[in-house]
């Protein structure tokens, strides 16, 4: 039995309620597959499309009510925790329940430490919210004075500061439910962002954390042995999106660094994602992350598909 941490990318669970309840329908079999397995699997979540259609809504009413103050995106980030938990804790339950296994699901209100001086704050790099053309993004920039960049070939994207993640303010409790047999969902949407001011005060800060790297930490912390980062592709690949794409089965840390020196991998998409899985793989020499998609995460646990990053060929080759 081995204990999985599963991130799920926010961009894989649909544009709405429906398509997200679907979908988390759909995700829930391949999860539930592991857990009848035997495995011990821990859940993390993206937010990047329901944060900022949240923090969109709250506009659009602020706008409506004269109100000059915007929610802010701890808050956001709170909500999209809840929306987004909701739908994959019931979703959880019922695949269970129609197998036979008796065990409870929780999403926890997650709070991640950050550094108030991180200089991720005064430049911003996570994408959120809807695309854009590349009109629509000139006229939003120069109405709002937003950042909005290009995201992986798939539109523009608003962007706001994303602080590195650096502890996980809930981790007991969260230990206390694993250890007893249940099931958590843990640092949705890479927490909600918060600084220590003093020794006992916890403030919300206007950023959104990226969900591999919060769920990286979320990893280290449980110290759980395969992180799987579960995505829109099956495989990670270099010259992406270009006639040489070449899809790749797996990387050593060493091979994974001299693809970013490359430029290989895009800030905000696929970057953080391996860099979260060197991350966890330096910190212990069995730990191995696999990054491939929802669809085919049966066969990616079953090392049929997927990106396998290992430390070295030592590592690579012990289960
Ligand atoms: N080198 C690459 N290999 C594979 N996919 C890539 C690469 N570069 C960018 N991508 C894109 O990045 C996407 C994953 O990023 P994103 O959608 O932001 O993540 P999430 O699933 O966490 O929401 C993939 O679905 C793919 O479209
Ligand atoms: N918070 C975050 O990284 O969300 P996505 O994975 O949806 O981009």
């Amino acid at each position: 039995m081995s204990k999985i941490l599963i991130a799920l990318g926010g961009n894989a669970l649909g544009e709405n309620p429906e398509e997200q309840r679907k979908l988390t329908h759909q995700a829930a079999k391949p999860i539930v597959d592991m857990i009848e397995q035997g495995h011990q699997v821990i859940l993390s979540h993206g937010n990047g499309p329901q944060v900022g259609a949240i923090h969109l809504a709250f506009g659009k009413y602020a706008e409506e009510k004269g109100l000059d103050k915007l929610m802010p995106f701890a808050e956001s980030g709170a909500m999209s925790q809840g929306y987004i938990g909701y739908h994959l804790q019931n979703a959880l339950r019922e695949e269970l329940a129609t197998r036979g296994i008796e065990r409870s699901v929780a999403s926890i209100v997650s709070q991640v430490l950050v550094d108030k001086n991180d200089p991720a704050f005064t430049s911003p790099t996570k994408p959120i919210g809807p695309f854009y053309s590349k009109e629509e993004a000139d006229q939003l920039m120069k109405e709002t004075g937003d950042t909005y960049i290009e995201d992986s070939g798939r539109g523009y994207r608003k962007v706001i500061p994303s602080p590195a993640p650096i502890d996980i303010v809930e981790k007991d409790i969260m230990k206390d439910l694993i250890d007893n047999g249940h099931i958590v969902i843990g640092a949705g949407g890479g927490g909600i962002p918060v600084i220590q001011e003093g020794k006992h005060k916890l403030t919300g800060v206007e950023a959104v954390i990226d969900k591999d790297l919060a769920s990286e930490c979320l990893a280290e912390v449980l110290d759980v042995d395969f992180f799987f980062i579960l995505t829109g592709v099956d495989q990670v690949a270099i010259n992406f999106g270009k006639p040489n794409q070449t899809a790749l089965d797996s990387m050593s840390v060493k091979e994974a660094k001299e693809y970013i020196e490359q430029g290989q991998f895009p800030k905000g998409s696929m970057l953080p994602k391996v860099e979260a899985a060197i991350k966890f793989v330096e910190s212990k020499k069995e730990r191995k992350a696999i990054i491939s998609s929802l669809e085919r995460a049966k066969e990616a646990v079953e090392g049929k598909t997927g990106t396998v990053i290992y430390k070295d060929r030592e590592s690579m080759l012990t289960n």
